[in-house]
């Protein structure tokens, strides 16, 4: 189908559970406002559930039932398993993949997508390569040559958006034209987006807390309490403020206490992901990535790369004894630190 002439046009990267969460939202915000094309193309890495293709059963069923079962997806929204058809024609990119794939889908799409186009983040993690830290952002930015990249972060378990539960969350922006149309296809009653103007901040909140979050697994497998697990969540805000300043300049103080700072810290520490397979190695002894692989079905863990790219460049600056939780944290994961050690070494 052809794009409707001067509107603009959403293409969603992605279809995990928050990504599915995210196409109802902007399946049926389109619908709100003149300027938008109804269509909105999603795409799917596609695999065979029972015989069928994820997509086709996405397009019939209006379900995606590995990723996020028993959630009427918007019929306007459509699965489609070839990326560059999916995105060719849109003018705003919606990024929702685990991190790790990032860099792989911008190089497919490297000069296939309008040059007016503009995009939107929700991936929480960083990039580390030898060149450093990059933000998630600045990668699609600089790859896709894209002239602005937001990023849209907060306390966003997407079950439970999924289910219409209010919640908040932040848009990180650096053209506010942009970002007032990013916010038009996500904001809801039940989805309340509020805008900043630290895109570093608000994205590096998002990348962090899912070190904390393994943390805050770490002391529920411990049995350590809920006073253990606030002091936990409180030094990790602490560090996470401090890696942002340290590595961005001009990061704001007032980020922190936005939807994307403490809220999603305390989100993710009760029912994130993360905190879950944490709590479960503590308990049974299992390595994180085998836990993942068992109790998720498909879905993937920011945490423990993200806690092994962090590590890698602390340690490149030497800044190990400056962030004493995110250290004990990547120790106890991947070099097999006892986790008691969680508040012995703090
Ligand atoms: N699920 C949640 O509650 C929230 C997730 N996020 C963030 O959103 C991002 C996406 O997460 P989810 O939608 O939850 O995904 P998910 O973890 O539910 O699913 C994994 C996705 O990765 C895809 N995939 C697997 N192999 C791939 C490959 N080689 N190339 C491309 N895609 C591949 C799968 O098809 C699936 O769609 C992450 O950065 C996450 O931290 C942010 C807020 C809430
Ligand atoms: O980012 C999230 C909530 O805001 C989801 O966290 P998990 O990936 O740990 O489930």
């Amino acid at each position: 189908m052809q794009p409707a002439a001067n509107k603009e046009k959403v293409a969603i990267i992605g279809s995990g559970n928050w990504g599915s969460t995210a196409s109802k939202i902007i399946g049926r915000n389109v619908h709100n406002f003149d300027e938008f094309d109804k269509e909105v193309k999603m795409w799917v890495f596609e695999e065979m559930i029972n015989g069928q293709k994820l997509t086709d059963i996405i397009n019939t069923k209006h379900e995606n039932v590995k990723y996020l079962p028993n959630i009427k997806l918007p019929p306007n929204v459509k699965a489609c398993p070839d990326l560059v058809e999916t995105c060719r024609d849109a003018t705003v990119l919606v990024f929702v993949l685990p991190h790790q794939f990032i860099r792989e889908v911008c190089k497919d799409l490297l000069g296939k997508i309008r040059p007016d186009a503009k995009a939107v983040s929700l991936v929480k993690g960083v990039d580390v390569s030898e060149s450093g830290l990059t933000l998630i952002s600045d990668l699609i930015k600089q790859h896709l040559n894209i002239r602005s990249v937001s990023v849209l972060m907060g306390a966003n378990i997407a079950n439970e958006i999924a289910e219409e539960l209010f919640s908040e969350s932040t848009i990180g922006f650096t053209d506010a034209d942009d970002a007032a149309v990013i916010k038009k296809i996500f904001n809801t009653p039940y989805f309340r987006v509020s805008c900043v103007n630290d895109v570093a901040g608000v994205e590096i909140c998002g990348a962090l807390k899912n070190i904390v979050a393994l943390g805050a697994g770490f002391v529920d497998g411990l049995r350590y309490g809920d006073n253990c697990k606030a002091a936990i969540i409180r030094l990790g805000l602490l560090e996470m403020k401090k890696f942002a300043q340290m590595f961005y300049s001009g990061v704001r103080d007032e980020t922190f206490l936005e939807s994307c700072g403490v809220a999603d810290l305390i989100t993710t520490c009760s029912g994130g992901r993360n905190r879950k397979v944490a709590e479960a190695m503590v308990t049974t002894g299992e390595s994180l990535s085998a836990l993942e692989a068992r109790m998720l079905g498909g879905q993937k863990l920011q945490g423990t790369l993200t806690a092994k790219e962090v590590h890698m460049i602390l340690e490149q600056k030497n800044l190990t004894q400056e962030f004493p939780l995110f250290t004990t944290i990547y120790k106890i994961a991947f070099e097999g630190l006892p986790a008691s050690h969680l508040v012995r070494d703090l």
